[in-house]
């Protein structure tokens, strides 16, 4: 049925993506794998850190009242590597041997390094120091964390240092966002499969690859992945069950207005209907919708706009659920290459950018069809060419999103 479809700008769409409610789920996870994963709850400190008086460098402890009256000779008493501990006080003028990260005895105040001592002759239990250290070289019990100080907020993306600091303190479990789970439908009778011989009038599927490493590099879990040919029964089947085991469903083409359109209808009847059109090209059919909690983002079969249309509206939406910003970076940029089009609708261009002192240049890469896919590998960026009934000019500063892992 064909109905008519209110269009809305890129910057409404976002907008209203950006606000709808999104179901906090969180889960508990080994530390080994947690990189990347994103912290739903504080972490502190569960001991004062570091937990021992530690030295910082090889040499000899003392006490900080014999630390006068250079060259002297020290008697030696112990020898402490790094995990050991010595009992004991140092009585005057005695001293150990000392590991860098070795604990420090009670009662010494001073690590005096290698560099500064001299073995004494004949006497293997004696150690001459030349002079004194302008710092003790010892590292106080909680230099760096008192107990139950934050180690690492809530909300923070993990990475390698912040797995390093969470394992020094023997912490081998953390409760983060739980990733959110996605349906990718993809459609079109034209599909063929990947082992499939080339046939007139088919095409491999092109956008279901792309839109599978898109998911699970921006954080995403692919629950189900499939490749349904033009019959509405089995699409709407389909896309129910998607609908109810998961947070998003992504699908791809038969959202325009053609005989197999069955997306249409569905976001229609939706509980939330966002948006059906967009004043934007390539991608203008891009819908979402909500329906049974679950975030339906229906995006264009056009390999163009498919592309374009996940970048600016479903990472975000990934990376929101889990309390993340986008890494679609906005930003504006100068337009460097002529553009002479004009357009009813603002258009989105895949382009590249390139970055000195004098600032940012975008440059269009190749064509700007919405069917078009030569330029996917190498687009860097999307450049906004507002709507307008004349060219815009050379130079002009146009909204531009860098695209993440590019
Ligand atoms: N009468 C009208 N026709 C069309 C309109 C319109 O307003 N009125 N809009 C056009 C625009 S603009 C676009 S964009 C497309 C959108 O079409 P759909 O998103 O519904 O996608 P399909 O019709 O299913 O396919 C479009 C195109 O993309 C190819 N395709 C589909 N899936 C894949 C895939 N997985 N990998 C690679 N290529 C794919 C498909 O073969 C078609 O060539 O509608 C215009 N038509
Ligand atoms: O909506 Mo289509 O992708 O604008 O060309």
């Amino acid at each position: 049925m064909l109905t008519r479809r209110y269009p809305i700008s890129i910057d409404e769409a976002m907008d209203k993506l950006a606000t709808i409610q999104l179901p906090t789920k969180t889960e508990t996870i080994s530390v080994s794998e947690a990189n990347h994963r994103v912290l739903a709850q504080a972490v502190t400190a569960p001991y004062a850190y570091p937990h021992f008086r530690r030295s910082g460098y090889d040499g000899y402890a003392i006490r900080a009242e014999d630390d006068h009256d250079y060259p002297k000779v020290f008697k030696v008493v112990g020898n402490i590597p790094a995990g050991a501990t010595f009992d004991g006080p140092l009585g005057e003028n005695e001293t150990t041997r000392i590991m860098t990260g070795a604990f420090v005895p009670e009662n010494a105040g001073k690590v005096i390094m290698l560099e500064q001592t001299r073995e004494v002759d004949g006497h293997p239990d004696e150690v001459k120091m030349v002079v004194t250290e302008k710092h003790s070289n010892i590292t106080e019990i909680g230099t760096e964390f008192a107990e139950g100080d934050q180690l690492i907020a809530a909300d923070s993306e993990l990475n390698p240092g912040g797995l390093a600091i969470l394992s020094a303190f023997g912490i081998q479990e953390v409760t983060v966002y739980a990733r959110p789970r996605v349906a990718i439908i993809t459609t079109g009778t034209e599909l063929m499969k990947p082992d499939e011989p080339l046939q007139a009038g088919k095409i491999y599927n092109s956008n279901g690859p792309m839109i599978k490493s898109l998911v699970t590099e921006n954080g995403g879990v692919i629950t189900s992945y499939e490749q349904l040919i033009d019959d509405t029964a089995l699409l709407k089947q389909s896309l129910q069950t998607a609908i109810a085991n998961n947070d998003i469903v992504i699908t791809d083409g038969a959202v325009s207005v053609g005989d197999f359109d069955f997306v249409a209808d569905a976001a229609r009847n939706a509980d939330n209907l966002l948006f059906n059109k967009l004043k934007m090209r390539p991608g203008s059919v891009t819908t979402a919708f909500v329906q049974d909690s679950t975030l339906v983002m229906a995006l264009s079969g056009n390999p163009g706009a498919c592309f374009t249309g996940f970048y600016l509206y479903v990472e975000p939406i990934l990376r929101r659920f889990v309390h993340q910003n986008s890494r679609v970076m906005k930003t504006t940029a100068t337009l460097a290459a002529p553009y002479h089009k004009t357009n009813g609708f603002d258009r989105v261009l895949r382009s590249t950018f390139t970055m000195d002192l004098n600032g940012m240049k975008v440059y269009p890469n190749g064509s700007d069809q919405s069917g078009a896919l030569g330029n996917l590998q190498t687009t860097t960026c999307l450049v906004k060419i507002p709507h307008s009934t004349a060219p815009i000019a050379l130079n002009a500063e146009v909204t531009t999103w860098l695209l993440p892992f590019k």
